[in-house]
């Protein structure tokens, strides 16, 4: 069996593995895959080039393409289930904004504001049962019984009947003093006598007496509950009672069939399903045009040996035809679609693309995106997705980047996944072992070579009305030095390391239009570059990405909208010409190399004075196109001083780590990367560096076993001492 079928994966789909030359799933897809599978919400954070990408969507395709061909051939109907559910929290009647465990014995709402209930999927007519919660979260809760027709408020209507953790009972809204205050850790008790309509709770075992007498009810009853940021586990008999049910009254679970009512809320009669053609079933967002075209790419490779039916997957980006998109979705129809904000607010809010089918919800860069401010625009969408889809399935939503330990991605994933499951393969932030990353310090003081440079790059014009030059001791002379020295040194260093392809980092746009004239000025065959950010117009990015991949061009200079995600196979060299401000965006970019276990080289440039840069926000009218206003951002211009030693130590201190240090004429010293790899390509023998792990954990090993020894026969001559006399 090939190594993706272990793990789940459908021959189809590995076979199409299989010609890409993959052998085994990456660390990142081996717990990744089963999980989605499962039918789990999964946060994925693993270093850059770690195969992310293969880990959600090969799951997706599989889920996808399986209900497709059960809806074809009929399997598949609606959420109705003729056959009785086990007694579990009900997945169909329930609140809105209250998630329910996969094994159905676990709440949990995280609305601040609002109460959200629920019902078991199993009630009784007649008798007398009993089952068990544990708070096991703080919160506000309320626990008991309710018919079909009650509203999920428990308490709230004449057909329910709660307790809450404030110790008041409740029905028809009246709110009463009953039993004490509950909360985190107390186990309680509710006990239902059908035969003479009574209800009554334990708190912990003791019992509060009865609640609720002489129920005017006909209908069955079901036990409810309602929580307001709050989450609790049930037993309605599956494990033994913590406190035993007094006398007479039995787990719900042992209710005979003929004292059973099924919760037909939320479930409709049996019918076939059928998919509208612009209801995908999956939607994954991605930060930038270039990646969701890369993600669309992945996908068309791996549904390759995918037929009957065939999975249609659909890109929607700016900068491709809107009127296509929109012709594609009303008549071929998409059942994957894969696209960036902006389009896909474009073609929702026009009607044009339908969330009603969506289950699986994919955010790929997260924390990119929500940096981007699309934080709100994620949850307007999840709100439209059902979150159980037609044929009874939970909507799943995967969330996943190398840097995901942003507070906002963890307040978002508080709030709109469900039970998710964090697969952190790093712990915090970290650059791959196969990216050897060293920083060159800019010092215009001691490299005084632009004093007389003749030849040198054009730089971005802040100075252009400071005295700045040979003489001039000046902050802004200095940090002119840096702007020169820094088109200079991107030269050394790709002559240095021989470099035939590299990607290449700026901070603006401008510095990249004036890198990429200075490069094709010092010799346009040796440095042939292309040039990539929001201002080429998408036709003209994408030509220049795929003249870089297909080495065409040997460089490709960007601003950050290509440090996330961009997999170029092999690329050996990275150069930083100016560090981000963002930390995490270090870690990106760097992560452009070292992808695939292949070794990659980055470069970053520090300048040890300050530089005054660009800064145009909000306030500049023509948000930085031949804006001259060089005044400070404080003074209301666009310039900021740029501290990159501050960032340096930023970086430094969230990686937790001391960046190597390079002298300026690019030699890299000799360590265990210079001279046993060559970048670009795979380390050679890399080994599991078990041995020296083995060698290393033999000693701890030992003395745990003797501990082990001892704490033994300390036991045994305690309960057993007479073994030990006899000797
Ligand atoms: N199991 C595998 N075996 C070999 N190569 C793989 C495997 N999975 C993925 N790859 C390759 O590894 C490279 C990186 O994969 P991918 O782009 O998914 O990384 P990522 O984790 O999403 O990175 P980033 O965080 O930068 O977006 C790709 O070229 C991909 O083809």
């Amino acid at each position: 069996m090939a190594a993706f079928e272990e793990f789940g994966v459908l021959p189809e789909i590995s076979k199409a593995i299989d010609e890409l030359d993959w052998t085994l799933p990456t660390d990142i897809q081996a717990e990744g895959i089963p999980l989605v599978l499962g039918g789990g919400d999964v946060l994925m954070a693993a270093e850059t080039g770690s195969g992310k990408t293969a880990a959600f969507c090969l799951p997706i395709i599989q889920i996808v393409w399986e209900t497709l061909r059960d809806i074809e051939t009929g399997r598949a109907t609606s959420s109705s289930s003729s056959s009785a559910p086990a007694w579990t929290v009900s997945t169909q009647d329930r609140g809105a904004a209250l998630a329910v465990a996969a094994d159905g014995l676990r709440v949990q709402s995280r609305e601040q504001k609002e109460w959200h209930g629920a019902r078991c999927t199993r009630g009784v007519k007649s008798g007398k049962w009993g089952f068990e919660v544990t708070v096991t979260d703080e919160g506000l809760c309320r626990v008991g019984w309710s018919t079909l027709s009650a509203n999920l408020d428990l308490g709230t209507d004449k057909c329910g009947w709660g307790y809450g953790g404030t110790g008041k009972k409740s029905n028809s809204r009246q709110f009463d003093n009953y039993g004490e205050a509950f909360g985190k850790s107390d186990v309680i008790t509710c006990l239902l006598d059908m035969d003479t309509g009574m209800i009554q709770y334990l708190k912990n075992g003791v019992d509060l007496g009865v609640a609720f007498k002489r129920i005017n009810n006909k209908e069955a009853l079901f036990p409810a509950v309602v929580l307001k940021n709050a989450e609790m586990s049930f037993n309605f008999g599956q494990q033994p009672f913590k406190h035993p049910l007094p006398y007479h009254y039995l787990p719900l679970m042992s209710a005979p069939e003929d004292k059973i009512a099924i919760n037909t809320n939320g479930t409709e009669v049996a019918a076939t399903i059928k998919l509208a053609n612009n209801a995908p079933q999956a939607l994954i967002i991605e930060p930038s045009r270039e990646l969701a075209e890369q993600t669309s790419n992945q996908i068309k490779l791996f549904n390759k040996y995918l037929h009957n039916p065939v999975i249609k997957e659909l890109l929607v980006i700016g900068g491709n035809s809107l009127k296509d998109q929109i012709s594609i979705l009303q008549h071929e129809g998409a059942d994957i679609v894969v696209g960036t904000p902006g389009r896909l607010e474009d073609l929702i809010q026009g009607g044009y693309l339908s969330l009603a089918n969506c289950r699986f919800f994919v955010l790929d860069e997260a924390d990119g995106l929500l940096k981007q401010g699309y934080g709100g625009f994620i949850e307007r969408l999840h709100k439209q997705m059902p979150k159980i889809t037609v044929d009874g399935k939970r909507l799943q939503m995967i969330v996943c980047s190398a840097t995901l330990h942003a507070f906002e991605v963890k307040k978002m994933a508080e709030k709109l996944m469900h039970f998710p499951t964090w697969i952190d393969l790093k712990g915090e932030d970290a650059v791959p072992e196969a990216v050897h990353h060293v920083v060159v310090k800019v010092d215009p003081q001691k490299d005084r070579s632009w004093a007389d440079a003749r030849r040198h790059i054009l730089t971005d014009g802040v100075h252009r009305s400071d005295k700045v030059g040979l003489g001039q001791n000046t902050a802004e002379s200095l940090s002119e030095a840096v702007k020169i020295l820094k088109g200079d040194y991107v030269i050394k260093a790709i002559d240095e390391h021989n470099m035939d392809r590299a990607i290449i980092f700026c901070r603006t746009k401008l510095d990249c239009d004036n890198l990429e004239k200075f490069m094709n000025f010092c010799d346009r065959n040796r440095y042939s570059c292309v040039c990539l950010h929001g201002d080429r117009k998408p036709q003209e990015r994408k030509a220049n990405l795929e003249l870089f991949k297909k080495n065409k061009a040997n460089f490709l200079i960007c601003t950050d909208v290509a440090a996330r995600g961009l997999d170029i196979t092999g690329l050996p060299f990275m150069i930083n010409v100016t560090l981000p401000d963002e930390k995490s965006n270090y870690v990106h970019r760097i992560g452009r190399v070292g992808r695939a276990e292949r070794m990659g080289l980055a470069i970053s440039f520090v300048s040890c004075v300050p530089e005054k840069v660009w800064y145009h926000g909000e306030w500049c009218k023509s948000r930085g196109r031949n804006c001259s206003n060089s005044n400070l951002t404080d003074a209301g211009g666009c310039c900021v001083w740029y501290d990159e030693q501050q960032y340096l130590a930023d970086i430094e201190e969230h990686l937790n780590v001391t960046i190597q240090q390079v002298d300026p004429d690019m030699k890299v010293p000799q360590d265990e990367f210079d001279g046993k790899v060559i970048y670009g390509q795979k380390k050679k023998q890399l080994g599991s560096g078990y041995e020296s792990h083995t060698a290393q954990m033999a000693p701890i090993v030992r003395n745990l076993a003797i501990l082990e020894k001892e704490a033994q026969i300390m036991f045994l001559k305690r309960f057993f001492p007479h073994c030990f006399d006899k000797k």
